[in-house]
Parts: structure tokens; sequence; C-alpha cells
């Protein structure tokens, strides 16, 4: 995907400039009855649906990704609406994401910085819900960082940050996707003095000197696993040698 054909005209007044291709930030994306009534859906979710990590907890739904390919799973309407919706913005090259992560943050948690890989189609897009974050993103280490992996490095500067409302749709595509990491630090507060961030413009509530406690955050993360295994295929093959 070169840059070209990485923007998608519809969203390009929301493009965050003077960052790496191509992060596109949507402020209120959905409405607060709308992110009430997500929030209620997720946490109507069997408990055996949550998977506890260390720093956060999560949901995952569509089926698991896997080099080989994901059985795909039916996502719950609820799900499938917003899916839909976001596929229907052309983020998935004209085709359906079919994967959703549901991620809950408490305040002090996060994620370390990471790519998001090839098991996806090279596009991410994040509603968020309940509280605001900030995403760190990162360069890559250079080979001149992982010559010496016995050598602790200190924790890298993010190259840019973002600030991410509850509410907003956030996509990271192109550039943005396959050549940056991205991470989540483990704090209660977040200053805006202290970490400028590159979308401030289009977030009302990115005051300069802004100190913004952090609340419980649910975020969905939608992706398109390309590679999907025919389980109706495999399961008649089945069928057909069982008899
Ligand atoms: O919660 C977020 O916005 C980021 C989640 C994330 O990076 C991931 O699930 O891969
Ligand atoms: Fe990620």
């Amino acid at each position: 995907m070169d840059e070209l054909d990485a923007v998608i005209p519809s969203l390009e007044p929301f493009r965050v400039e003077q960052v790496p291709p191509i992060i596109y930030y949507v402020p209120d994306f959905i409405s607060e009855q709308e992110e009430t009534q997500l929030l209620r859906q997720v946490y109507e979710a069997p408990k055996p649906k949550w998977t506890q990590l260390s720093g956060r907890k999560l949901q995952n739904w569509g089926g698991l990704p896997h080099p080989k390919g994901m059985v795909p799973e039916q996502l719950p309407r609820w799900l499938q609406h917003w899916v839909d919706t976001v596929s229907s913005l052309g983020l998935f090259g004209g085709a359906q994401a079919n994967h959703v992560l549901v991620n809950e943050y408490r305040p002090g948690e996060g994620i370390m910085p990471h790519e998001d890989g090839p098991l996806y189609y090279p596009t991410v897009s994040t509603i968020s819900l309940g509280s605001h974050t900030i995403l760190d993103m990162y360069l890559p280490r250079g080979p001149e960082l992982e010559k010496d992996l016995r050598e602790e490095q200190p924790q890298p500067l993010p190259k840019f940050s973002l600030l991410v409302e509850p509410r907003s749709l956030l996509v990271l595509r192109g550039e943005a996707y396959t050549h940056l990491l991205h991470g989540i630090r483990p704090t209660l507060i977040d200053s805006l003095t202290e970490t400028p961030v590159a979308n401030a413009a289009a977030c009302p509530s990115a005051q300069p000197d802004a100190l913004l406690p952090r609340g419980t955050r649910i975020s969905l993360t939608i992706r398109r696993v390309p590679r999907v295994l025919r389980t109706s295929l495999l399961l008649s093959k089945k069928s057909l040698s069982t008899k």
C-alpha cells in the first residue's frame, strides 16, 4: 500500500498533519448514547470472554488470528454494526473488517510499544469509550540498537503522541501502521505540558496545560484478518470422510 492508496478521501479532513502518514482522528465519531450502549454491551459479555493480561484485560471477537489462517467466528450484532460502519468508510480496501479486540484499561494501566504485525490488513481503527488515553508512537529500534541484546536499553522516547478522547475514531494506516510502534504508558494522569499531542487542534479537551486524569477506558480495535480458513468447507470435508 503506497501513500496514495492509503488515503481515504472522505477522512482527509480528519488527517493528523505533520506526522508520518497516515493517521486520521475523528472526534465524536459516536454519540454519548451510543457510547453508553456500547459500554453496556461490552460489560454484558459473558465473563469467560475476558482474558486478563498484566496491564489490561481483553475480549477477542471474530476468531484467533493465525499465520495459517483464522477460523472465523460470527461477531455479535452489536459489534457487527460498528464493524460495518467502519468498513464502509473504505478502510479495508473495500472489504469488511472481521476482527475486534476489546481492551479495558484501568487508570494506571497501558500497553507496551508494539506493532500490530502482518496478520492484519495494514490498518487499525479504534473506537474509544469511557476515558481518554494517550497513544505514544515510536520509531522502530534500529539495527544498531538490536546489535547487543544483552545491553539494557533505556525506554526510548516517543516520536510523537496522540490524544485519544472517548467517542473518537482513530485510524492508523500506511507507514503509521507498517513502520511505527504504538503503546500506552501506564500512568494515572496525562500532562499535555509534558506530553504535547500531535492532534491537539482536533481535540476539545487538549488545552495546552491540561492535566487529564485517566478513567477506565475501553477500546474497540477493529481490523481485518485477510487470511481466513473456510470452515464450512473443512467441516463438509470432514463429515464426508466419516460417512
Ligand atoms: O487500546 C488501544 O487503543 C490500543 C490497543 C492496541 O494497540 C492493540 O490492541 O493492538
Ligand atoms: Fe496495537
